[in-house]
């Protein structure tokens, strides 16, 4: 089989654990993002979403569980896995003595892109994610805003289906958080994200689904209007539901 799956969830998490020592950074956690959604991850500091992201990702091995891209298992069908998905890990891109365009080319080279097909792509990620000014600096000189722009941009070269972005607008000015946002929605209508994010007025304005993790375990997964609540207010469930403390 060397297709995603044309039904069927596009991400799934099952039973997914990671335990360092007796410490369980992701308990037990399960939940399915079908094709076309686009489902927020919250969660207090430390409460284990980019732990399940890395698992969801195959950058980490689950002591226990399975996670599965498009149906295929990350950790028995890795390369099948890879093709569907782009990430976006939580301090983005580490290679600081590259540019953004040689990371980019390098990445999608990397991914067996044609030097045709890698050129267009180069330039739709450049101008979807207003990397022109800084092409040719060093990722290490550039500010949280564009290093965290040229991470999207690696995570969206190969036009994956799945995109698992770790708290995209981290470190970006309000205006690079709105067209951020902007492009996010404007992706929401090919592709199934799950996005992490501390920020709640972000989650009304992209998603449809929210997935609330607390101390490793999942405490609610449902449409935004459950986390809404009755009073309408985001911030008050979420403050409820984890105690109002940080994990950390
Ligand atoms: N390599 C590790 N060894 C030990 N503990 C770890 C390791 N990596 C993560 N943890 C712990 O696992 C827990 C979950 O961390 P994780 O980074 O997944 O949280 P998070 O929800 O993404 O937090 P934040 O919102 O602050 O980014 C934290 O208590 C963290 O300290």
């Amino acid at each position: 089989m060397s297709e995603s799956l044309t039904s069927g969830p596009m991400i799934e998490a099952i039973g997914l654990s990671k335990f360092y020592g007796n410490f369980a950074a992701s308990r037990n956690v399960s939940f399915s993002v079908p094709r076309g959604q686009v489902a927020a991850f919250l969660g207090p500091n430390g409460a284990g979403k980019s732990t399940t992201m890395k698992l969801l990702t195959g950058f980490l091995a689950p002591s226990e569980g399975v996670a599965k891209i498009g149906g295929f298992d990350v950790a028995k069908q890795r390369i099948e896995a890879a093709r569907l998905i782009g990430y976006l890990p939580e301090n983005g891109p580490l290679y600081n003595e590259m540019t953004p365009q040689s990371l980019l080319q390098y990445s999608g080279e990397a991914r067996g892109l044609s030097s045709a097909k890698l050129r267009e792509r180069m330039e739709f990620v450049a101008d979807k994610c207003s990397l022109k000014e800084v092409w040719g600096k060093s990722i290490g000189k550039l500010s949280r805003g564009f290093r965290q722009r040229v991470g999207m941009a690696q995570a969206l070269l190969h036009d994956p289906e799945v995109l698992i972005l770790d708290e995209p607008t981290s470190g970006l000015d309000p205006n690079q958080t709105f067209q951020v946002r902007d492009l996010i929605l404007s992706l929401s209508k090919t592709k199934t994200i799950l996005l992490s994010t501390h920020i709640l007025t972000e989650v009304k304005a992209v998603c449809g689904r929210v997935i609330l993790i607390n101390q490793g375990r999942v405490i609610l997964d449902g449409p935004v209007s459950e986390m809404e609540g009755a009073t309408h207010d985001m911030e008050a469930t979420f403050r409820q539901l984890t105690g109002g403390s940080s994990a950390a």
